[in-house]
C-alpha cells in the first residue's frame, strides 16, 4: 500500500463514511478494509466524529472486569481497557491477596486544578509579582464569572501563587491560578480562567502574556491508596522481601523506576480509558510526580509492619471527571462509570489509586518469585495463537499447547498449528 498524497484538502468536511472512501482511494485500501473500519461497533461514526477530526472508523480495544476489589470498606467491580493481556488478571491477583486484610484504604488531597499563565518581558518581576497578589480578590471574581456552573456545583478559584524564573532572554513571571475542579478533569474549566484573566495581568504589570494553560503537574490532586499483605496471603516471608527488594531497586534506580511505574500506570491508564478520561493527562501527571524530587523515583512505597505484614502505599496526581471530556459522550464510558458506581470523580480517582497499587503489588510478586513471563506469556498465548493464523476454537488449542511446553513464541504456534490441521 502507497499513500499517493498526504495533502486532502477540506477532508474534514466529508462524512466519516465519505471520508473512508477518500482515505482508502489514496491510500489503497481493499474492500475488506474498507467494510472493517466502515464497522464501528458500540461507538457509533456521528458520535464518534464529534468527538475527534478526521474521523474514518473507530479502533476497540477489549473492555475487561477486574474482580475483589474491596475499596474503603466496598465491593467493586472495575472495567479496565486495555490492549494488553495479564493486566486485568494481574489486579484481580492482586485484590485477591489483600481481601482478608480489608482491601484498600484510599483519600484525595482535594480537587484542586492549577492554571498557568506566562508573562514575559516585565521589567520588574519582583515588583509585578507583588502588584499581582495585591489584585488576588479581582482575579477571584474574574475566574468565578468565567464559570458560574463550575461555582455553582462549589467549585471554583481558590488560590493565586505567583513565581519568577530566570529565563534564558530575561525573567518570566508565572502566575498559578489553583481552581476546584470538583467533578470535572478541569482543563478546559481552568484554561478559560487564564485567559480571562491574563489581559489585567498585562496591565497591572506592563508584560506580555504567552501561555495560558492548566499544569498536568496536578499536585494539589493527589490520589492515594494504601492496603497490608498479610505474610500467610502472599506466600510467606520470602515472597514480601522480594517484594521489598523490588521496590528498593526502583526507588534507587530510573532505570528500574521507569517500568516499575510503567507497570502501575497498566492499572491506572486502563480504568481512565475506560471511564472516558484523558490518559495522557493522567500519565504526564504521573511521570512528572514521580520525578518531583529532581531524580525519577517509585510511585508506590513499599515496607513492613510489625507483625512482619507486607504493606504498601500509592500516591499520584490523578486529575479525572465524571463529566466533560469523553466521560459522557462516550457510551462505553458511561456505562463503566455505572459498573464502578462512583458518584463524584473523588471516588473514581480512589478507586483507581487502588488498582494502580494493586497492579504494582501483582507485577512485583511475580517479578521477585516466578518471573513475570509464566503468567503474562501464559495468557499472552492467545495473543500469539492468533498472530501464527488461529480462528475459532483453535486459538485456545494452540496456545493451552504452548503453555503444556512452556514456549510461547509464534513459530511455535505456527507449528502446532500445522500440525493442528493435518
Ligand atoms: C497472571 C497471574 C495473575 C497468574 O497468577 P496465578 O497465581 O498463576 O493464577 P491463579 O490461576 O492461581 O489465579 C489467582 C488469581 O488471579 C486471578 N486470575 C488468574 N488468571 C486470571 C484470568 N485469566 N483472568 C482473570 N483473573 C485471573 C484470579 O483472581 C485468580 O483467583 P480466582 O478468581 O481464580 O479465585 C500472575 O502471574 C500475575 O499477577 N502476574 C503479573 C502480571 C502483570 O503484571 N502483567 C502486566 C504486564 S507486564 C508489564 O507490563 C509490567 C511490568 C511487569 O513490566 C511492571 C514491572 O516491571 O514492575
Ligand atoms: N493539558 C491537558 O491536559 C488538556 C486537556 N484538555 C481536555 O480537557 C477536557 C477536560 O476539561 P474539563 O474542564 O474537565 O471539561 P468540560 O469543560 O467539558 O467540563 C467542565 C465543565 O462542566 C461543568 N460542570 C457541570 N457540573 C459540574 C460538576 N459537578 N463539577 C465540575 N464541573 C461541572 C462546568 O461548567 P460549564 O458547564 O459552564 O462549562 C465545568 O467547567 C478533556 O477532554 C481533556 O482531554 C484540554 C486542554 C489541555
Amino acid at each position: 500500500m502507497t499513500t499517493t498524497t498526504s495533502r486532502i484538502p477540506g477532508l474534514h468536511r466529508l462524512t466519516p463514511l465519505e471520508r473512508l472512501h477518500k482515505v482508502a482511494e489514496i491510500a489503497g485500501l481493499g474492500p475488506e478494509a474498507v467494510a472493517h473500519l466502515a464497522n464501528t461497533g458500540n461507538l457509533d461514526a456521528a458520535t464518534a466524529d464529534a468527538m475527534i477530526e478526521n474521523v474514518i472508523g473507530t479502533l476497540n480495544v477489549p473492555l475487561g472486569i477486574a474482580t475483589n476489589l474491596i475499596v474503603d470498606g466496598q465491593e467493586v467491580l472495575v472495567p479496565m481497557a486495555t490492549e494488553e493481556s495479564s493486566v486485568v488478571a494481574a489486579v484481580c491477583n492482586a485484590a485477591r491477596q489483600c481481601r482478608n486484610t480489608g482491601g484498600f484504604t484510599t483519600a484525595m488531597s482535594g480537587s484542586l486544578m492549577i492554571a498557568q499563565v506566562q508573562l514575559v518581558g516585565v521589567s520588574n518581576p519582583e515588583f509585578a509579582r507583588l502588584r499581582i497578589l495585591e489584585h488576588r480578590a479581582e482575579i477571584e471574581a474574574l475566574c468565578d464569572e468565567t464559570d458560574p456552573v463550575l461555582r455553582a456545583h462549589g467549585g471554583g478559584f481558590r488560590d493565586l501563587e505567583v513565581r519568577v524564573l530566570a529565563g534564558r532572554s530575561g525573567p518570566m513571571v508565572i502566575v498559578h491560578l489553583v481552581v476546584d475542579t470538583r467533578d470535572a478533569m478541569g482543563a478546559n474549566a481552568v484554561n478559560s480562567m487564564a485567559e480571562a484573566v491574563a489581559p489585567c495581568l498585562a496591565e497591572w504589570t506592563g508584560g506580555r502574556p504567552y501561555l495560558r494553560i492548566l499544569s498536568n503537574l496536578a499536585d494539589r490532586r493527589l490520589a492515594r491508596a494504601r492496603a497490608t499483605w498479610a505474610l500467610a496471603d502472599i506466600g510467606g516471608a520470602e515472597v514480601r522481601d522480594g517484594i521489598l527488594a523490588a521496590f528498593e531497586f526502583a526507588d534507587l534506580d530510573p532505570y528500574r523506576a521507569a517500568t516499575h511505574n510503567k507497570g502501575i500506570m497498566n492499572g491506572v491508564s486502563a480504568v481512565v480509558l475506560a471511564t472516558g478520561n484523558d490518559t495522557r493527562a493522567v500519565e504526564a501527571g504521573a511521570h512528572a510526580y514521580a520525578a518531583r524530587s529532581g531524580q525519577y523515583r517509585s510511585l508506590t512505597q513499599w515496607e513492613m509492619d510489625a507483625d512482619g505484614n507486607l504493606t504498601g502505599t500509592l500516591e499520584m496526581p490523578l486529575a479525572v471527571g465524571l463529566i466533560g471530556g469523553a466521560t459522557r459522550s462516550h457510551p462505553t464510558a458511561r456505562i463503566a462509570l455505572d459498573i464502578l458506581g462512583v458518584s463524584s470523580a473523588d471516588r473514581l480517582a480512589r478507586t483507581i489509586a487502588a488498582v494502580g497499587l494493586a497492579q504494582n503489588f501483582a507485577a512485583l510478586k511475580a517479578l521477585a518469585t516466578t518471573g513475570i513471563q509464566k503468567g503474562h506469556m501464559a495468557l499472552h498465548a492467545k495473543n500469539i495463537a492468533v498472530m501464527a493464523g488461529a480462528v475459532g476454537e483453535e486459538i485456545d488449542q494452540v496456545a493451552r499447547e504452548m503453555v503444556a511446553q512452556g514456549r510461547v513464541r509464534v513459530d511455535i504456534a505456527e507449528r502446532l498449528l500445522k500440525s493442528l490441521r493435518g
